[in-house]
């Protein structure tokens, strides 16, 4: 498709992430349930020369990043660009704003180069932006069957937390992965029935590190959500709700008693892009 072209990069939402093992150069294996959200940044690419232009609520956390996913996707492609960051999500946040950008440009360039994996362990996921199983480092990816409709809300206690950290406070390495096979999730209650059986593993060192993110599930526990955890290694949190309204009031209740805090409400990206 010819530039310019306005490209969604949708936030992951890591419903579940089990930490299987760790390889001797210190990468861990993980076995992810993957979603991907309504919300997200967004990026227009134009011909070049390359640059980068950031706007949106977070744009002024990446203005000292000298080394943009963004620009180093259009690196590894080889294209040179102009391209246009809107930052709506918050960075270094477990929700995959950096990958989902990388990914974003590579899919306006209708790019897929080798070594995809060095700009990030989800850049592969985000790349399809589909519910998808995730293996290995993050490069073993199973697409799901459609699954049903997700009311999210999203709260995080506006710091960042740096994602090597939290893999180096884990206490244990070897945790179960999830089922071999997984079932069916023929309706919500299904899909949060399974979910409630499995865990993320980052949550517990994140909560060392970071101990307001405890304040934030226990926050979107009190709203109602009918499932919370963490997403990613944080310290972004999440409540699964069953309705749209719910979690829109749960979202307002919890941004006027935590205006310090990042507080939003999302479905689910459509199952094509
Ligand atoms: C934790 C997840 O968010 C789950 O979706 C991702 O695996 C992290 O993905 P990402 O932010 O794209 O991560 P990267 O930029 O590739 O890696 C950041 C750091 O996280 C640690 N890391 C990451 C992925 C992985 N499978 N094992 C790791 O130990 C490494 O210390 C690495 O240096
Ligand atoms: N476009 C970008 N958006 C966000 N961070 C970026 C970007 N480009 C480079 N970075 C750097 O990457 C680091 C990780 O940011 P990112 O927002 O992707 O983390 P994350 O949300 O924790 O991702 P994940 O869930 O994949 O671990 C940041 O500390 C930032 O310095």
């Amino acid at each position: 498709m010819p530039l310019p072209r306005r490209e969604a990069a949708p936030a992951k939402l890591n419903l579940t992430l089990h930490v299987t093992g760790r390889r001797p150069d210190g990468y861990h294996l993980l076995d992810s349930l993957v979603v991907f959200l309504e919300l997200g940044d967004v990026v227009t690419v134009t011909p070049g020369p390359l640059s980068l232009s950031l706007t949106g609520p977070f744009a002024q956390g990446l203005a000292a990043e000298p080394n943009n996913l963004c620009l180093r996707a259009a690196r590894l492609a080889e294209r040179d660009v102009r391209i246009t960051l809107e930052k709506n999500l918050p960075v270094a946040s477990g929700i995959g704003g950096g990958s989902a950008d990388a990914a974003a440009v590579l899919r306006a360039l209708d790019a897929q180069p080798d070594r995809l994996e060095t700009l990030g362990a989800d850049v592969p996921a985000c790349l399809a932006s589909h519910p998808v199983r995730m293996q290995g480092l993050g490069e073993i990816l199973a697409p799901l069957p459609p699954l049903p409709e997700l009311h999210v809300l999203l709260v995080n206690p506006g710091h960042s937390l740096p994602t090597p950290d939290v893999f180096n406070a884990l206490e244990r390495r070897d945790n179960p992965p999830m089922p071999d096979r997984l079932p069916g999730f023929p309706d919500t209650h299904a899909l949060i029935g399974f979910l409630q059986e499995c865990r993320n593993d980052l949550e517990a060192p994140a909560i060392r590190l970071m101990p307001e993110i405890a304040d934030c599930l226990a926050a979107i526990r009190a709203a109602g959500a009918t499932l919370t955890r963490m997403s990613g290694s944080g310290a972004t949190c999440f409540g699964l709700f069953t309705d749209a309204d719910r979690a829109k009031a749960a979202r307002d209740r919890i941004a006027s008693a935590a205006p310090g805090w990042w507080v939003a409400a999302s479905g689910l990206a459509p199952a094509k892009l």
